[in-house]
């Protein structure tokens, strides 16, 4: 059994509809119930922005801060890490607009959010992506991405230099200057972190198949089967250095391309991650909505069982809603296929008779108007 990870207190100050409050917790799961607006799926985005990124609604840091706050809002959280017990805060110190929030570690100031993830690594799953194999393709690849950041942190940063070179390639296309060597020099750049990039995501699929397929026989959900698509594919087993000599190749070739259309059409964010639905050979697109939520939650889950079996620690879950179209059978499956991956779980309902199955392995406590009681 992986290390848990466990939040042993989270205190947070003018944030979202919470002006102060605290969850003190025992290391079980936790279950947040409360009435439609309480604040459940409040507290849910604060332990997410322990994770690098903008948390799980992907929110405006000013737009986090509790409407009519002096300041900015500030969320601290005391945990048994990865590296032992550690202390976090992250926070911006006025309501208006800032990309950036300040991080703390046991004290410190983080150079990067990258400092996140020698801690903890989080997962969630909320209603909002429901639609996701149905929705746009940066949605999904939004998806897969954050699977590749909580296996391989250094992920995002690559993702972030690559877009920082392809703006430069299209701003240079878009003013008429091709100078072949500047672009040649750009596109190199872009070609071993684009590849870099896509031999990532199709690494970790690679690893998420394995364990689809080792799980199958007891899994509750369906199994995905799960394929990159739109950019090099199918071409994965190549030498590196072949794949981004052909793509640098590419992009030469398909400069007065690229500039017409305003932007480069060829590359790792253009790719699309397809899922089936194994056991239906049907494209999850065409699954009924039943089926969808049952892909993604086994989806979800499987990588939960990846990362705590490749990192040696469990993921902090969180779960939004989860248990909420279940029959009471599945109900009490899900939970213990939850508790059986040995991490900590946050979960929502607005019923607390939902969780009930849990037992003892729960905190239970509600929330009412910004205030949490236990
Ligand atoms: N910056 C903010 N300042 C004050 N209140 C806010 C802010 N942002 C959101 N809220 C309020 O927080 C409330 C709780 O939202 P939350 O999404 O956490 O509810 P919930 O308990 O998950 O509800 P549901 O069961 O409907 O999903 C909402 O009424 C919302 O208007």
């Amino acid at each position: 059994m992986p290390h848990k990870v466990s939040l042993s207190r989270l205190k947070l100050t003018d944030f979202r509809n919470y002006a102060a409050a605290a969850l003190d917790l025992d290391g079980r799961h936790a279950v947040l119930t409360g009435d439609n607006g309480a604040g459940k799926t409040n507290l849910m985005e604060a332990v997410s922005l322990l994770s690098p990124g903008r948390g799980l609604r992907r929110a405006a840091y000013g737009d986090i801060t509790r409407v009519g706050a002096a300041g900015g809002f500030s969320i601290f959280a005391a945990l048994d890490g990865m590296e032992g017990e550690v202390e976090i805060g992250t926070g911006i110190e006025t309501g208006e607009e800032t990309t950036a929030r300040r991080l703390r570690i046991n004290g410190t100031q983080a150079k990067t959010a990258d400092e996140l993830t020698d801690h903890l690594r989080l997962l969630w799953l909320t209603p909002a992506m429901d639609g996701l194999f149905t929705g746009a393709s940066s949605d999904r690849r939004r998806f897969l991405d954050r699977l590749v950041l909580s296996l391989d942190p250094a992920h995002g940063r690559r993702a972030s230099d690559f877009e920082r070179a392809m703006r430069s390639r299209n701003k240079l296309l878009d003013e008429g200057r091709f100078d072949p060597s500047w672009l040649a020099g750009i596109e190199e750049q872009m070609a071993s972190l684009g590849i870099a990039m896509a031999l990532a995501r199709q690494e970790m699929l690679g690893l998420l198949t394995r364990l689809i397929e080792e799980t199958r026989e007891t899994s509750p959900f369906p199994s995905a089967s799960l394929q990159l698509s739109g950019f090099m594919d199918g071409q994965f087993t190549r030498p590196s250095v072949d794949l981004e000599d052909e793509y640098a190749a590419m992009l030469s070739e398909s400069r007065y391309r690229d500039a017409g259309a305003g932007r480069t059409l060829d590359g790792p964010h253009r790719a699309d991650l397809i899922v089936h639905h194994r056991e239906k050979a049907m494209e999850a697109e065409r699954c009924s909505t039943g089926e969808q939520k049952a892909l993604l939650v086994g989806l979800v889950l499987a990588h939960a069982r990846l990362v705590g079996n490749l990192t040696g620690h469990a993921p902090i879950l969180l779960l939004d809603e989860i248990a909420a179209h279940l029959d009471e059978g599945r109900r009490a499956a899900l939970f213990d296929l939850i508790d059986g991956l040995g991490g900590q779980a946050f979960m929502t309902g607005t019923d607390r008779a939902m969780f009930s199955a849990l037992g003892d392995r729960a905190q239970v406590f509600t929330v009412a108007d910004g205030k949490i009681f236990e």
